[in-house]
């Protein structure tokens, strides 16, 4: 009997579905080694087969001599074409299977010989032939290399051209690997690269062993990291502070808990010395349930997991006790209070941003410093006289919120970073923070001070397109300089690439700061799945929109969605409400069993098969008590409608695998209409 074998990127696809469909699908595999297989007529390459599995479902099977490979499971005419489409072959220098997308590379590559025809330089230019192919590149892809003007232009190409070659060309262009090679070459021996492609591809010995790997498959954190993954997450060591970027989905998350892993297993440390945090309590508790997952008891003690808000109250009320915290409408009264003492030229939005994000983050303590203030991302320049006009109510934030010893969230994150400061000896040996986009710069003191400047001291995981807390920074001004540590995660494993497509189009903007005072595009984000396009729908009323939402929830219920696998978001606590209140009077549960109804705030780090947006009202979506007044400040406007972009982005994109966007009365200007973008080709 054949060898049967698995493609790691099928394990992700297949820990993706839901409850029922594994299982369906589980008891069709078991069935692997026996089916016929079926060539395709006109196929690049005849060792490429399907087979089918269910009435809707085939499998993608490499089957060269004594081998059976699963790649992949599609619907009936998808698989045909991806097997149609694609080619076998074996990477010359490391001996590991490859698959590439030869349709693609042929359709594309007239097009691109033109356009480089233009072009001042190519990516390559400073590499002989000779030296890429002794790093394993291919005459085909060295074909398509050779026109590559960009590294965003590469990482367009990542789904076409062969996994480990995309990765040597993607460090090469970014300047993380020296160009030398090695002459020994692998023959054309597919079966004999499958054997030794032992990271990604999991060779068993029959059904059984295929069904327990399949058992695993489900966890999030257990997924086999993509190369490009794997080569962050992995890097033995980084001389300094490092970040990685990367759209929704890209494995962010998952990246900073195998960078964990790799710090705690590469060494013996003492219990709690590697802190891995983030924003949020429930995000700091997912990554604590994930990590659990990935680590042994004993490397499990070396990492303390919490998220910056208690480690600071930690730290603070250490020495000075029990906190006494302002409550919500305390502070609301207090930026009232400060508003009037501008005799209310200033309004209370203007001031609290103006405290948080200018005077509070940059420690001033007094007028000259103020006017001498750098105020750059913040919205519109100010000059001299209006400095002077709202120092006096921002003088009075800073008397009652440092100097009365009541606090927030940000004055004990900021204390404890003094302390931290003041300290010789760092509590932490390695510090890794995820979605670092909506930290502070009070709380970037403290992660900064949390650990000795050095190797490997901080790991950052964050994407500014997903900001909704509105705070800008300039880390090298923090004293965080990721120098040329930064790096990008491009490939969309959660969302479809048409919820990915409309989601990017809401964002409208496609670029966003880098935190290093550089910009960071979504050029080249992909998703691996295909799906349907998002569902828009408008009702009359609000009674109209609820009893809608109703009946579409059952609908996907009926069609075998869990109620968990379900969230509804609404862009405020109210609409939230709302909602909660009909779904729980049409017996739709929605507690821990149930649908997850949450703000778009409270979406972040979540993900569900379906997800609901409601409430995407004119009016209500951009919700116009965050925004800056726009007569006030254009630019302060621009920036605060920006991030009410990114939170209809965050929210749209916990979807999996479908998006239903509703509202009532006319729709928010937010919504773009008609969609122009096209799935890439080959994905
Ligand atoms: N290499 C991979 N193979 C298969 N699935 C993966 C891979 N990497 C990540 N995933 C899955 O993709 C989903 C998103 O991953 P993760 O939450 O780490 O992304 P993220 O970049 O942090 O997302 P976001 O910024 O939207 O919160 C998860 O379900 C994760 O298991």
């Amino acid at each position: 009997m054949a060898q049967l074998a698995v493609h790691v990127e099928f394990l992700g696809e297949f820990g993706r579905l839901d409850p029922a469909e594994r299982e369906d699908l589980r008891a069709a595999l078991t069935r692997l080694p026996e089916l016929p297989l079926e060539t395709t007529p006109g196929a690049r390459d005849d060792r490429l087969r399907t087979a089918r599995l269910t009435d809707r479902l085939r499998a993608t099977v490499a089957a060269p001599h004594g081998v059976r490979l699963l790649l992949g499971v599609r619907p009936d005419a998808e698989a045909v074409t991806w097997a149609k489409h694609h080619a076998l072959s074996v990477n010359t220098v490391s001996g590991v299977l490859e698959i590439t997308c030869v349709e693609e590379l042929e359709r594309l590559l007239p097009d691109y010989r033109k356009a480089a025809e233009e072009a001042p330089a190519l990516l390559f230019d400073r590499m002989s032939d000779a030296q890429l192919h002794r790093l394993g590149i291919s005459p085909d892809v060295l074909a398509i290399a050779r026109t590559i003007r960009t590294s965003d232009q590469l990482r367009m190409l990542e789904h076409v051209l062969p996994e480990a070659q995309y990765t040597i060309l993607h460090l090469l262009g970014d300047g993380l690997l020296p160009p030398s090679g090695t002459e020994q070459t692998y023959p054309d021996d597919v079966a004999a690269a499958i054997r030794r492609s032992q990271g990604r591809i999991a060779l068993v010995d029959g059904p059984a062993e295929l069904l327990e790997l399949l058992a695993i498959a489900p966890s999030r954190q257990r997924v086999f990291l993509h190369p490009e993954q794997d080569a962050v997450a992995y890097r033995p060591s980084y001389a300094g502070p490092a970040i990685v970027f990367g759209g929704p989905g890209t494995g962010k998350t998952v990246t900073a808990l195998h960078r964990v892993r790799h710090l705690v297993t590469r060494t013996d440390l003492p219990p709690s010395s590697v802190l891995l945090t983030s924003f949020s309590e429930g995000l700091a508790a997912a990554l604590e349930r994930d990590l659990a997952q990935i680590l042994d008891v004993r490397q499990r003690l070396a990492v303390r997991v919490v998220n910056v808000d208690q480690l600071a109250s930690e730290l603070v009320s250490e020495r000075r006790g029990t906190l006494r915290y302002l409550t919500d409408d305390e502070y609301t009264r207090l930026w009232a209070d400060a508003s009037r003492r501008t005799g209310g030229r200033y309004g209370p939005h203007v001031l609290r941003q103006e405290w948080e994000g200018v005077v509070f983050a940059q420690r001033i303590a007094d007028l000259d410093g103020y006017l001498a203030a750098d105020r750059r991302g913040r919205g519109r320049r100010l000059a001299t006289t209006q400095k002077q006009q709202l120092w006096p109510g921002l003088a009075e934030a800073s008397r009652v919120l440092l100097a009365t010893g009541v606090w927030t969230p940000l004055t004990v994150a900021d204390h404890a970073a003094v302390l931290l400061e003041q300290q010789p000896e760092k509590p932490f040996a390695h510090v890794v923070v995820d979605e670092v986009q909506d930290l502070h710069p009070a709380q970037w003191r403290l992660l900064r001070a949390a650990v000795a400047a050095g190797p490997d001291d901080l790991f950052l995981t964050g994407d500014a397109h997903q900001r909704i807390h509105g705070y800008r920074v300039q880390l090298k001004a923090l004293g965080i300089d990721v120098g040329d540590r930064s790096q990008r995660l491009t490939m969309n494993y959660r969302t479809t690439a048409e919820i990915l497509d409309w989601a990017l189009w809401v964002l409208a903007e496609s670029d966003s700061d880098d935190l290093d005072g550089g910009i960071d595009s979504m050029l080249g984000y992909r998703s691996a799945r295909r799906g349907g396009e998002p569902e828009l729908v408008g009702y009359p009323t609000a009674g109209a929109e609820h009893a809608g939402l109703v009946e579409a929830l059952r609908g996907w219920h009926a069609e075998g969605v869990d109620w968990r696998e379900i969230g509804v978001a609404a862009r405020t606590p109210q609409v939230a409400r709302a909602a909660v209140a009909v779904l729980t009077d049409a017996d739709v549960p929605v507690d821990d069993d149930g649908v997850t109804v949450a703000t778009m705030h409270g979406m972040k780090g979540l993900e569900f098969r379906r997800v609901a947006l409601i409430g995407i009202t004119d009016g209500a979506v951009p919700d116009s008590s965050a925004l800056t007044p726009e007569d006030d400040d254009p630019l302060g406007y621009a920036l605060d409608l920006q991030q009410e972009r990114s939170l209809l982005f965050v929210a749209a994109t916990r979807a999996r695998e479908a998006l239903r966007i509703s509202w009532w009365g006319s729709p928010s200007s937010l919504l773009p209409r008609g969609n122009p973008f096209q799935p890439p080709a080959c994905s």
